[in-house]
């Protein structure tokens, strides 16, 4: 580190009054990015200020990546041109890209994704540095629009690359590849897969991925929380341009992705190989596709700041009501349960973060043009995530270990941080991105609009989400050295929103964050809505088939076939039948539910020898318990009426309901308390069903594990039999 004079190049000091900090104009999980001026020259760079309390790697691998960064000569590639220490930063100095991230860009003004001309063109610039990366045996890890930097001048640089890379890398190079790195949309399969360790081809998957994300606006999959995310990239068909959906683009676009998007890295072309393609060999200059992209836009800090306060707005928006919030608290402290590590400031952040029913509608186009492989109801099972880990095989080895050791790891992780999944707060920010209007941006309003904003932003200050990359030892608190911030800031010109505002916004907006998974009190939100099952299809691809013993095509459900341990007595008569109905006629289940057989111990579940013919019918089961008593819980909450109240409370389960005479003997409205036990109720079905999920999840998890390892005895076995036969 320090000052550093790359071949035929200036040199640049690390002395930070050298630089003249201006605008904030980026800002990651834990960077933030400023526009600045290098005294000395005189020269507009960029200086990216990483909090190394916030950074999970020791001084020795940040030294490492910052030498490689600065390391770095290629177009394409943002490098550093020094960095040094700054109380406890560390500061990057880099060329100043004008026009920020293709994902800000999309954001303010291309919502719907950028035209095939301007794609092809920041496809090729990026591929063009994948492949400069992989010569020199790096692999990027986090190729996504968000870290594709263009310049004034259509110039395309992939960043991010080192300093990010060091935050992930705690133990040497062989160690970080069999790690969980990346961003949830973006990751290829085999990094998700406990143990497979993975290659440069990772990244040509990002890059197909990437392709999708400017092609649309958005990453596929990036409305579902990253745990769901996770398990759809391994189960289902690969994501890709669809023949309809996508008409405007070209045969040879839609192969392309096709070519990067391939579950098995090894038939992934290379980044060489793949410039290659007809595709980039019509690519347009990016002089002539790029630049005209932002001919009409604003400055960038002025872009970065009104999407910040879009972002403050939209979420102090979002609160959830205080009585509820009790009724939690109070549910919980009733039962005594720690295991899920509530934190009510969470489960607010969590419950504002749910996607209304519309998105949920979107939701079920996208999943059925998605193809969806396996047959899991998307949107239900996942919506509640697992908690916090490192990795998937973490998660596997705390299943493994029995439910006690789950719960420690659970708690231990919820204690090492807060952090909350934001991939869902994407489609919000769409919504209410700056839409390009002529020849600018509109803005905020005006300064009182503005200030309300700012203080908006300030009350959501412990329920903002934070993207960012994996790190378990991230915290949501500020770190001593960002209270006590902006000592070494020289100056800022323009002012912008205050240092303290701006931090809360920046925890937002998860443009495109890498992996933070949600804590597990999002599960329990009573204002998250459950969603029903309705309108889900499910389906299987021919190789799940080739797993099942039963296929029965759909099924109906019914109450004697289910075997629910909730009393079905605290349904209200009323509407017993149609949450079983619906239930049953939309999950296009494959098996009967009454041809199920009996669950396997959990024993004989953590034997990883279990086949996967006994663990199917097992899953099946815990599924359509799952989502059966989604479905009783949503009736419950949507037919709390007047009457049922009475007649819960007259059958002893409730508290008497007061009369009123001056409503001629209806029932007032409820009252506080037995709002409260309604809600408690309703809570700990909730959990239940949480336990529910939990346990699907993993035995899907474990499925997975031995549908591969099936696989590969049996792609042994064959290969065996065709050397006998050979021989
Ligand atoms: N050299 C640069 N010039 C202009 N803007 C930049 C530059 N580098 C970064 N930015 C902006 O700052 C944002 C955050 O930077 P960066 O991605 O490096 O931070 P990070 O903490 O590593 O983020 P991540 O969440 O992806 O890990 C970028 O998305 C981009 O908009």
């Amino acid at each position: 580190m320090g000052g550093n004079q790359n071949q035929n190049q200036k040199a640049y000091s690390a002395i930070p009054s050298d630089y003249k900090l201006l605008e904030e104009v980026g800002y990651g999980a834990s960077a933030t990015v400023y526009r600045a001026i290098y005294l000395p020259f005189n020269e507009v760079v960029a200086v990216k200020r990483l909090d190394l309390d916030r950074c999970n790697s020791n001084l020795d691998d940040i030294r490492r990546e910052a030498q490689t960064m600065s390391l770095i000569d290629h177009p394409n590639v943002i490098r550093a041109y020094c960095s040094f220490v700054v109380d406890s930063n560390l500061w990057v100095v880099m060329p100043f890209m004008a026009e920020g991230s293709c994902l800000h860009l999309m954001k303010i003004a291309y919502q719907d994704g950028f035209e095939e001309s301007a794609i092809g063109s920041i496809l090729k610039e990026t591929l063009k540095a994948l492949d400069y990366l992989h010569r020199q045996g790096h692999i990027h890890r986090d190729v996504k629009a968000g870290n594709i930097l263009l310049d004034t001048n259509g110039v395309v640089k992939l960043a991010d690359f080192g300093v990010s890379a060091c935050m992930f890398d705690t133990g040497d190079r062989q160690r970080s590849r069999n790690t969980f790195v990346g961003t949830p949309c973006w990751m290829a399969p085999e990094v998700l897969q406990p143990g497979s360790g993975y290659n440069s081809k990772a990244d040509i998957w990002s890059f197909g991925i990437t392709a999708l994300e400017l092609a649309h606006g958005h990453a596929p999959f990036s409305k579902y929380p990253p745990m769901k995310v996770l398990l759809m990239t391994i189960q289902n068909a690969p994501p890709g341009l669809d023949y309809d959906r996508d008409k405007k683009f070209s045969k040879s676009f839609k192969e392309m992705v096709a070519m990067c998007l391939v579950k098995d890295q090894t038939k992934r072309p290379t980044a060489e190989k793949l410039l290659k393609h007809s595709f980039f060999k019509h690519a347009k200059p990016p002089e002539l596709s790029v630049k005209k992209l932002f001919a009409d836009l604003p400055p960038l800090w002025n872009r970065v700041k009104a999407l910040q306060l879009k972002d403050a707005a939209q979420l102090a928006l979002k609160k959830m009501p205080s009585a509820e919030q009790e009724a939690i608290s109070q549910s919980e402290y009733q039962r005594g349960v720690s295991a899920w590590n509530f934190d009510i400031e969470d489960l607010k952040a969590q419950a504002s973060l749910v996607r209304d029913d519309d998105d949920m509608l979107e939701t079920k186009e996208e999943d059925e043009s998605m193809k969806s492989s396996v047959g899991f109801k998307a949107g239900t099972s996942f919506q509640f995530s697992l908690g916090k880990s490192n990795s998937i095989a973490e998660l596997s080895q705390a299943e493994s270990r029995g439910p006690t050791n789950q719960l420690q790891l659970y708690e231990s992780l919820n204690k090492k941080g807060k952090a909350l999944e934001g991939d869902s707060l994407d489609r919000n920010q769409e919504n209410i991105a700056l839409k390009k209007n002529g020849s600018s941006t509109e803005e905020m309003a005006s300064t009182s609009e503005k200030d309300t904003m700012q203080t908006k932003a300030k009350a959501v200050k412990s329920r903002q989400t934070q993207s960012g990359p994996l790190m378990p030892g991230m915290v949501l608190s500020h770190s001593s050295s960002e209270r006590a911030r902006n000592p070494e800031r020289c100056e800022i010109e323009s002012q912008p929103p205050t240092e303290k505002s701006n931090r809360e916004v920046r925890r937002a907006p998860s443009f495109s964050g890498p992996l933070m998974l949600p804590n597990r009190a999002s599960a329990n939100s009573l204002s998250a809505p459950i969603k029903s099952s309705a309108g889900y299809r499910d389906s299987m691809d021919d190789k799940s088939k080739a797993n099942l013993v039963q296929i029965k095509g759909r099924f109906s459900v019914t109450s004697e076939n289910l075997d629910l341990d909730i009393p079905l007595s605290t349904v209200p008569r009323r509407s017993q039948g149609s949450p079983l109905r619906k239930s049953a006629s939309v999950g296009d289940w494959i098996f009967e539910s009454k041809q199920v057989p009996t669950s396997p111990s959990s024993k004989d579940l953590n034997n990883c020898s279990v086949p996967a013919s006994v663990l199917m019918p097992h899953l099946q089961n815990l599924f359509q318990q799952t989502s059966f008593q989604q479905d009783l819980i949503m009736n419950l909450l949507n037919s709390l009426q007047p009457a049922e109240v009475l007649d819960a409370s007259q059958n002893g389960k409730l508290p008497p309901l007061p009369r009123s005479t001056e409503n001629n003997g209806n029932v007032e409205p409820a009252s506080s308390e037995r709002e409260r036990l309604l809600l408690i109720k309703i809570s700990e079905l909730q959990a239940r069903m949480l336990n529910l999920t939990d346990e699907l999840t993993a035995e899907k998890l474990k499925h997975v594990q031995l549908r591969q390892q099936l696989n590969s005895i049996l792609d042994q076995e064959e290969n065996g039999d065709r050397r006998e036969v050979d021989a």
